[in-house]
């Protein structure tokens, strides 16, 4: 596991340009294992989550071509396994969102259950196994915890209502439907603007799906192999910015300052973030253009605290609460967070503590008692916006002695952000990586100097 060393900063300031999303590119990858066509798609991260899902479907059988954020995908003639072994599922959560994509194009899957991605919690698949269930696939799972999917008798369309709403059960839902005859619709589902990415991209590729946000449906109806193979060109498709990264970096701009600016970015998707942060007179922003924008940090002036309960969007992302949990600390009055989406999503709280946070848990809430100056230490990552929050706490760090933190377990974060150390280093942070764990030098409990 790498370890990042980062120093503290009097401020953050320069010109980022935000990477295509994680979580639209994996979704978007992961379907196109329907294609019958090559596709194009662009402003797609090089990082590792990415890596792992094409290194699935190459054991699948794709060939393709990704190079310079952009990702070329051959159909598939024969799949050359439908076993999915768990020493490919267990590197990324979205390993999942190629079931659907598989049992209704192939009509088979044998897949192992222990997928990856942040351990934030039971994160079950119940819904999406529901929703495979209810359109008439056989499922039926094995001691060795592989889930064996396939269809033996006609499918039909049917009406599904997801009892809690999912990101990932959406996604395979849309999925497993696409090919059923006739009208399938899905009900209380997810609507992050990464849904809807994958709509618009399955929308392009023939398929035919309508979204209802205001009521939470989707409508499939179903079309056959036949009219997809029709559609004769090579899709191109450009990958939606990513929001988080862009919030991780609003996050840091409100905890260091001075200004930055963000290119790359979609306005509508950042407005959870920018409403509240504005509201509380932390940062100031100023749309540039269409793609892009200046945040700039106000003084603290009107003594802010925040209270943040993270939901589905449009809500308060779950993936933002680790790094807005740094800026509280900061805050001077005392802040709240409720975590409803991911039950085990505290993990950071006790690395902030260990660098001097005053922060206290009870089941889903965390009270922040700011106006604390966190000072450097040795910090571990747990999962990747632990690892976004471990930053955020290393740069705005304080110390008399111009202290490392030390932040291990820090390969995290490569799952998810994009070049970060250089994106960093670019608003005139000190950040160094290391390949193995540091040989420090402890010149006070708990503290280490870079010789
Ligand atoms: C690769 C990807 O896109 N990951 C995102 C996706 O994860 P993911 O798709 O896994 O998250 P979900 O939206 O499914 O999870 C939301 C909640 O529903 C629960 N649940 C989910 C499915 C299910 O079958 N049963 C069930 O109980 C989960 O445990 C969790 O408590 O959405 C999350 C919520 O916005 C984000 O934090 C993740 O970054
Ligand atoms: C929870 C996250 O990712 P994943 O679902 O891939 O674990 C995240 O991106 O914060």
């Amino acid at each position: 596991m790498k370890t990042l060393l980062v120093q503290e900063s009097q401020k953050i300031s320069g010109t980022i340009n935000i990477s295509g999303s994680k979580n639209a590119s994996l979704a978007i990858i992961a379907s196109a294992i329907i294609i019958e066509h090559p596709v194009k798609i662009s402003n797609v991260p090089n990082i590792l989550d990415v890596k792992n899902l094409l290194l699935i479907l190459k054991h699948i059988g794709f060939k393709f071509h990704f190079s310079k954020n952009e990702l070329l995908i051959y159909p598939l003639d024969k799949v050359q396994s439908y076993l999915i072994p768990r020493h490919l599922t267990s590197r990324l959560r979205a390993s999942n969102l190629i079931i659907s994509p598989l049992i209704s194009k192939y009509g088979k899957i044998k897949i192992s259950q222990d997928s990856g991605g942040c351990n934030i919690g039971a994160r079950p698949i119940d819904l999406h196994i529901y929703a495979i269930r209810k359109l008439g696939y056989h499922i039926t799972l094995s001691d060795q915890n592989y889930l064996s999917i396939y269809k033996n008798t006609k499918l039909f369309p049917q009406k599904i209502h997801l009892k809690k709403i999912s990101v990932g059960a959406t996604q395979n839902a849309i999925l497993a439907t696409v090919y059923i005859k006739g009208t399938t619709i899905i009900k209380n589902i997810a609507i992050e603007p990464e849904i809807i990415d994958l709509i618009s991209f399955l929308c392009k590729l023939g398929f035919k799906i309508y979204l209802n946000k205001k009521s939470r449906t989707i409508t499939v109806r179903g079309i056959t192999r036949e009219h997809i193979k029709a559609q004769k060109h090579t899709i191109v498709h450009q990958v939606i910015p990513d929001r988080i990264e862009a919030a991780t970096f609003i996050i840091s701009t409100a905890i260091n300052g001075d200004k930055i600016t963000l290119n790359n970015i979609n306005h509508c998707h950042l407005q959870n973030i920018l409403i509240p942060l504005t509201k509380s007179q932390i940062i100031r922003y100023t749309k540039l253009s269409k793609d892009s924008v200046q945040i700039s940090k106000t003084e603290f002036q009107f003594q802010p605290s925040m209270t943040i309960s993270t939901k589905p969007y449009p809500a308060f992302p779950s993936d933002v609460q680790p790094q807005i949990m740094v800026l509280m600390c900061y805050l001077n009055g005392t802040s709240k967070i409720t975590e409803n989406v991911f039950e085990q999503r505290f993990q950071h709280v006790y690395e902030l503590q260990k660098m001097g946070a005053n922060i206290r848990i009870k089941n889903k809430k965390a009270i922040i008692y700011g106006k604390k100056t966190l000072t450097p230490t040795k910090i571990q990552c747990s999962n990747l916006r632990s690892a976004a929050a471990m930053l955020l706490a290393g740069i705005s760090s304080k110390s008399a002695n111009k202290l490392y933190t030390i932040i291990e377990n820090a390969d995290h974060i490569t799952r998810g952000y994009e070049n970060i150390t250089e994106k960093l280093r670019k608003c005139s942070i000190h950040i160094q990586v290391l390949q193995e764990k540091y040989p420090s030098t402890v010149i006070q409990d708990n503290q280490y100097l870079i010789k």
